[in-house]
């Protein structure tokens, strides 16, 4: 997958490049990460790239020439067919949904705003699609395009080793992770569940969704209400309901 990040700040994407699965993403090629700076793209002394509100107000805007000259680049770059996202608070909340979407993108460029905001002018006539990462301020895009893409990158082919899976992955399957232990069997007086010791894959298996579908019933409820349930977890869900304290 080609992706290019446009940020004044393109050092701070070496937090995917160079770590992680995302790093080994790149070093494998699975992904190809361009970053792009609208400085760039500017033609004065100061190499100036944002500037005050029309209105008033506090705080600036990113203006619209560097940062389009930018995106034209960064669609160069990603082979001419590319998804142009801008991470902001105004989009679409990422979930899981979105991110296998995403993944079949041939390509991305993802828009990184700085300040207050970016000329709506920008929006209006270059981005196919603002998303969020949460209801809440960042201080810059990059972090937000760096969780798209580390998140986007899992669903890639090849990436996850044999012994990791996207599938089973907390999310992948609209639940909550189950717990997890590793040695020592005893810590601090708490030991590891029985059942994981045991060898009984089924008995684990079992074990391991009822313990997710526990996990979501009790701390997002909403999700059990979108999700569509197996007669399996049906029955693990009446179980469970059976062993609430009254
Ligand atoms: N939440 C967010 N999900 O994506 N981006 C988010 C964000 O807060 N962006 C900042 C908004 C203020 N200007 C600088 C960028």
């Amino acid at each position: 997958m080609r992706v290019a990040a446009i940020s004044i700040f393109p050092e701070m994407f070496r937090a995917i490049t160079d770590y992680g699965v995302s790093g080994r993403a790149v070093s494998e090629g699975h992904l190809v990460l361009d970053c792009i700076n609208p400085r760039t793209f500017t033609h004065d002394r100061h190499r100036t790239v944002d500037d005050r509100p029309y209105g008033g107000g506090p705080g600036m805007v990113m203006k619209a020439e560097p940062l389009e000259a930018a995106i034209d680049e960064a669609v160069e770059r990603v082979g001419g067919e590319a998804k142009v996202i801008c991470l902001s608070p105004q989009g679409r909340v990422l979930d899981q949904a979105m991110v296998e979407s995403l993944a079949e993108e041939p390509g991305l460029v993802l828009l990184s705003g700085r300040y207050e905001g970016i000329d709506e002018r920008v929006l209006e006539s270059w981005v196919d699609e603002e998303i969020s990462i949460g209801d809440y301020v960042l201080s810059g895009g990059e972090l937000a395009a760096m969780v798209l893409v580390d998140a986007v990158v899992r669903q890639i082919p090849g990436v996850l080793g044999h012994s990791q899976s996207a599938v089973e992955d907390s999310f992948a399957d609209g639940l909550l992770d189950c717990p997890h232990y590793t040695r020592p069997e005893a810590h601090r007086g708490s030991r590891v569940p029985e059942v994981l010791l045991g060898g009984d894959h089924e008995r684990i298996r079992r074990w391991r969704l009822k313990q997710s579908l526990q996990r979501t019933l009790i701390r997002r409820p909403e999700l059990l209400q979108e999700r569509e349930l197996t007669a399996e977890e049906q029955r693990l869900l009446a179980e469970i309901e059976n062993e609430r304290p009254d």
